[in-house]
């Protein structure tokens, strides 16, 4: 696997935004569009503030969220509102952004109307950002969810599913394995020695539903991005 190790959080961020900036000139330049997948949490903060002044063009560049919490906009967990802080600014602004979070008083009854949106996401992804949590989730892809296996099933054809994590709050949507399998250039952004150990823990082992992350390791060609 492809390893890109960096000495601190701020030479990641700088090195992995302008990497990111370059996939999405390139896949601009060859279909006039480009797509980014983001994920939320804390990790990808400062890369999107540095990637947010990269001198693309934005106003072609389609923005989504791999996963997000069902909760209102204005809400602290929203994975949109930390977007729409830290990367919907500056240059980037002009991007377009497509929320998951809908009207639907439940997740579940979101899904079709995020399915409906996700026709206006250029796919294949031109690029993936994906987290991962300590348990070996990725997206919404919760080990301890009952729609763990809905997620990872890869004949199911809706590319969200609505979960619930029993060991996080909020129900969540989140893209579905299959959709993200769907993408050009796929990076795992982790910061911190212990994120690097779970992250070898899945290396080392089979079980898809001990650690999610694992289905999208070994079905796609994964880029870790890490720093200490
Ligand atoms: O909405 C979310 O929770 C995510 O998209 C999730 O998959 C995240 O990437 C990991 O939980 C890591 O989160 P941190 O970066 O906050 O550790």
């Amino acid at each position: 696997m492809k390893q890109s190790i960096y000495e601190s959080a701020e030479q990641l961020n700088q090195q992995f935004a302008s990497r990111i900036a370059g996939l999405l000139e390139q896949g601009i330049a060859e279909t006039g569009r480009a797509s980014l997948v983001v994920s939320g949490g804390r990790t990808p903060q400062g890369m999107f503030k540095q990637l947010s002044e990269m001198d693309i063009d934005w106003s072609k560049v389609v923005i989504t969220l791999a996963d997000e919490r069902w909760v209102p906009l204005s809400d602290d967990a929203s994975n949109e509102k930390m977007v729409r802080e830290h990367l919907l600014v500056n240059k980037a602004s002009q991007a377009s952004f497509v929320g998951l979070k809908n009207s639907a008083e439940q997740a579940t009854d979101g899904v079709a109307q995020c399915n409906q949106a996700f026709d206006s996401i250029p796919t294949p992804f031109d690029v993936l950002i994906l987290g991962m949590g300590e348990d070996g989730h990725t997206a919404s892809l919760f080990p301890c969810s009952e729609q763990l296996s809905q997620g990872l099933d890869l004949s199911n054809q809706s590319h969200y599913i609505a979960v619930q994590p029993t060991t996080a709050p909020n129900w969540r949507m989140s893209l579905t394995l299959r959709a993200l399998l769907d993408s050009k250039n796929t990076f795992v952004h982790l910061v911190g020695d212990s994120k690097r150990q779970v992250f070898e823990q899945a290396l080392a082992g089979d079980d898809e539903t001990e650690m999610p992350i694992r289905a999208v390791l070994k079905q796609s060609d994964v880029e870790l991005v890490w720093a200490p």
